[in-house]
């Protein structure tokens, strides 16, 4: 497999506070996987440890590509729109990265920020404050700003979340064309029936890889129900990692059609957040 990311032996607690244990496996270039699973799986925190935004208690993440290609959409509840910006300057923050903060902005790379606009259904709106955005037209600004990234890599929060069927119909399209312009691409989702219908690959979490693969396979009722039972047993005052070897190992031959890949693929290491021992 050529990986984007592979995962070893990933995981991540907070105070203490076990949220993914012992993930394997790879995303592959140009994939484009939905992250499921119930509320607290740690679907959020798997993309955020592969950002390095949390420390991992042991294993790591190897992230094979340049880390300023990875482009992030946080979940909408995490981002303070009041600060006083203009639609046009929160779409040209997509420069950022490559740009750093004393670079220049000048007037083609305004001109792509408005065509980024436009592609995202919001021609006419660069200068109003972003805190007047609806929330649909906000995500697509967001859309707008990770067009102009041109990132390797798309890691996407819940980019659905409160978000209408026209919208999310729109934005469904530029997740497509970014797939087929060979990018990865990993969203946190919860519609099951809008991951059937558009991510060809899914990781199914329960705090632990319920079911990673092919859509088709993961997101069969016995896993569904298993990731359900995985969620409601979890101990909440568990250790950071109470989960034995053996216990690891009978889960994972019970998956052995999607586990089969997992090992199979010894990562170069370019960059890695690796961490062992520290809690958060
Ligand atoms: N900053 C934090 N401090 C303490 N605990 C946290 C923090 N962030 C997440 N957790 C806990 O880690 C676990 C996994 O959380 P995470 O947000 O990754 O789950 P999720 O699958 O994204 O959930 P949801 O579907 O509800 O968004 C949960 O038990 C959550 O309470």
């Amino acid at each position: 497999m050529n990986a984007a990311i592979s995962l070893e032996n990933l995981t991540v607690s907070y105070r203490r506070h076990p949220a993914l244990h012992h993930v394997n496996g790879a995303f592959e270039r140009g994939s484009l996987t939905a992250v499921v699973g119930p509320n607290g799986a740690g679907k959020s925190t798997l993309l955020k440890s592969m950002l390095g935004l949390v420390r991992c208690n042991d294993g790591r993440v190897l992230t094979h590509v340049d880390a300023r290609r990875i482009a992030y959409l946080p979940q909408q509840a995490e981002i303070d729109r009041s600060f006083p910006i203009s639609v046009l300057d929160c779409v040209l923050l997509g420069y950022w990265q490559a740009k750093g903060n004393w670079g220049g902005i000048d007037a083609a790379m305004c001109a792509r920020a408005r065509q980024a606009l436009a592609a995202v259904g919001l021609d006419g709106f660069s200068g109003r404050p972003v805190a007047s955005l609806s929330v649909g037209q906000f995500q697509r600004v967001l859309f707008a700003r990770i067009l102009l990234q041109d990132a390797e890599v798309i890691l996407l929060d819940e980019p659905f979340n409160a978000i209408d069927a026209r919208t999310t119909g729109d934005l469904l399209r530029i997740i497509s064309a970014w797939h087929a312009e060979r990018r990865t691409v990993i969203a946190v989702l919860h519609d099951h029936d809008q991951v059937r219908r558009a991510f060809p690959q899914t990781l199914l979490l329960a705090r632990h890889v319920v079911a990673w693969g092919q859509t088709a396979e993961v997101m069969c009722e016995e896993n569904l129900q298993r990731a359900r039972a995985m969620a409601e047993a979890v101990d909440e005052q568990a250790g950071v990692c109470e989960v034995s070897e053996a216990d690891v190992l009978a889960l994972s031959q019970s998956h052995d059609h999607v586990h089969a890949h997992l090992h199979a693929h010894e990562p170069t290491h370019e960059h890695a957040h690796a961490g062992k021992g520290g809690l958060q």
